[in-house]
């Protein structure tokens, strides 16, 4: 039989005793701080989802998640190829590029490669050379945490937080709470823009003032159903600036916005009143033109590429580039078809889209004449340009 445990004596009891109660008190007070952490968070989070404005979001991103969290340096990097944000911010007053904190980019994966495979939260040591590009304000740092912020699938941006502790982030700390921040920060930021969107812009395009793509989309099918109606001829154009990214790159963002500003006021010149000048996106713009044929319409855009190049163009900050465009020509075919406006409208749009890619294709700065029948490209060379 084995033998039973001696009794522990008064003395070991109270050693016992003690421990536990030591044990307790630890295990209470990592409860009410892991409590707190959890509040935090959730606080943290309703106000995100408070918030009714771009710069409010981002100030609550960077600001108040440094308040909150008690942290020296939140970083804020995001995705905006189109400069959506950008505009946004500009249409509140707000000059993007002079936002504390903040960084927008055209393409993560240029920005920072290895970055931009990050699907989850990274917490580690900070080393200087490889997150100087995510912390380009601090290198005393000691530990830092890099939250992709995801939405669809999609990487839309990163939040960056950068702490002096090195304990603070560690491989070992568990990661679930930041990576469900990160993604509430990414939907809030995709609903506050939508949201603006819709108030702002409306029909119109802010930076130039032209028609926007929506509005574009309404008139389309009216313009192909009155043609087809009354035999009238129909043409579109698309209008797509060459090497624009060079522009933004060398110049800087504002110089860009003011190049396509001075685009729009360039081909809304040669326009007469009844054509339909609409911003499609970024460097793109497109022309609706009623009662006009291919022939016509083709001369207009010879004109108003000829217009764009000869003339160099005065830059926000000074200076001037020379830019050049490409357009795409299509027209509506004459006759019947069995096709419904609908169908026709779809058609007209992919061939000058298409055209204008050939035009690229062959070298920009040019134009280029869709046949729509058959959607294949023609030469320019075989329309007579004379004015
Ligand atoms: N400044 C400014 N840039 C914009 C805007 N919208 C889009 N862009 C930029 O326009 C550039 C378009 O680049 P690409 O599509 O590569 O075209 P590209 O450089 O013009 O080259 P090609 O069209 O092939 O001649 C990207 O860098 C966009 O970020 C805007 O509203 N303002």
């Amino acid at each position: 039989m084995p033998k039973p445990p001696p009794t522990p004596s008064p003395t070991d009891l109270a050693f016992i005793n003690r421990q536990l109660r030591q044990r307790l008190t630890s295990l209470t007070r990592e409860a009410s701080h892991n409590e707190e952490v959890l509040k935090r968070f959730h606080d943290r989070e309703l106000t995100l989802l408070a918030t009714e404005s771009l710069p409010q979001l981002l100030s609550c991103l960077v600001d108040g998640m440094k308040a909150s969290f008690d942290l020296p340096n939140i970083q804020l990097v995001l995705h905006d190829p189109d400069h959506e944000l950008r505009h946004l911010l500009l249409h509140s007053g707000i000059e993007p590029e002079g936002l504390a904190d903040i960084r927008f980019v055209d393409e993560i994966a240029s920005f920072s490669p290895k970055h931009a495979r990050y699907r989850a939260p990274w917490l580690g040591p900070f080393r200087n050379p490889e997150h100087a590009i995510l912390f380009p304000t601090d290198d005393t740092l000691k530990s830092i945490a890099i939250l992709p912020m995801i939405r669809r699938g999609q990487l839309v941006g990163f939040i960056g937080l950068g702490s002096h502790d090195p304990n603070r982030f560690t491989r070992q700390h568990a990661s679930d709470f930041l990576n469900r921040l990160a993604t509430i920060s990414a939907i809030c930021l995709e609903n506050t823009a939508n949201r603006e969107h819709l108030v702002i812009s409306g029909l119109t395009d802010a930076l130039t003032g032209l028609h926007n793509r929506r509005y574009l989309e309404r008139r389309l099918e009216e313009e192909v159903t009155r043609a087809l109606r009354y035999q009238h001829p129909l043409s579109c154009l698309f209008i797509d600036a060459d090497h624009f990214k060079q522009i933004n790159d060398r110049h800087g963002h504002g110089a860009g916005d003011s190049v396509l500003r001075e685009l729009a006021l360039r081909v809304k010149e040669c326009l007469r009143l009844s054509d339909i000048a609409t911003r499609y996106g970024g460097e793109e713009f497109t022309l609706l033109l009623p009662q006009t044929d291919a022939t016509e319409a083709a001369k207009l855009a010879e004109r108003i590429r000829s217009r764009i190049q000869h003339k160099p163009i005065a830059i926000h900050g000074g200076g001037y580039v020379e830019v050049t465009v490409s357009i795409g020509v299509s027209a509506l075919p004459p006759g019947s078809s069995r096709e419904n406006p609908q169908q026709r409208a779809k058609h007209l749009i992919e061939a000058a889209d298409k055209a204008l890619y050939t035009a690229k294709e062959s070298g920009r700065n040019r134009v280029q004449l869709a046949n729509p029948d058959s959607l294949s490209g023609r030469a320019l060379e075989s329309i007579e340009l004379n004015d």
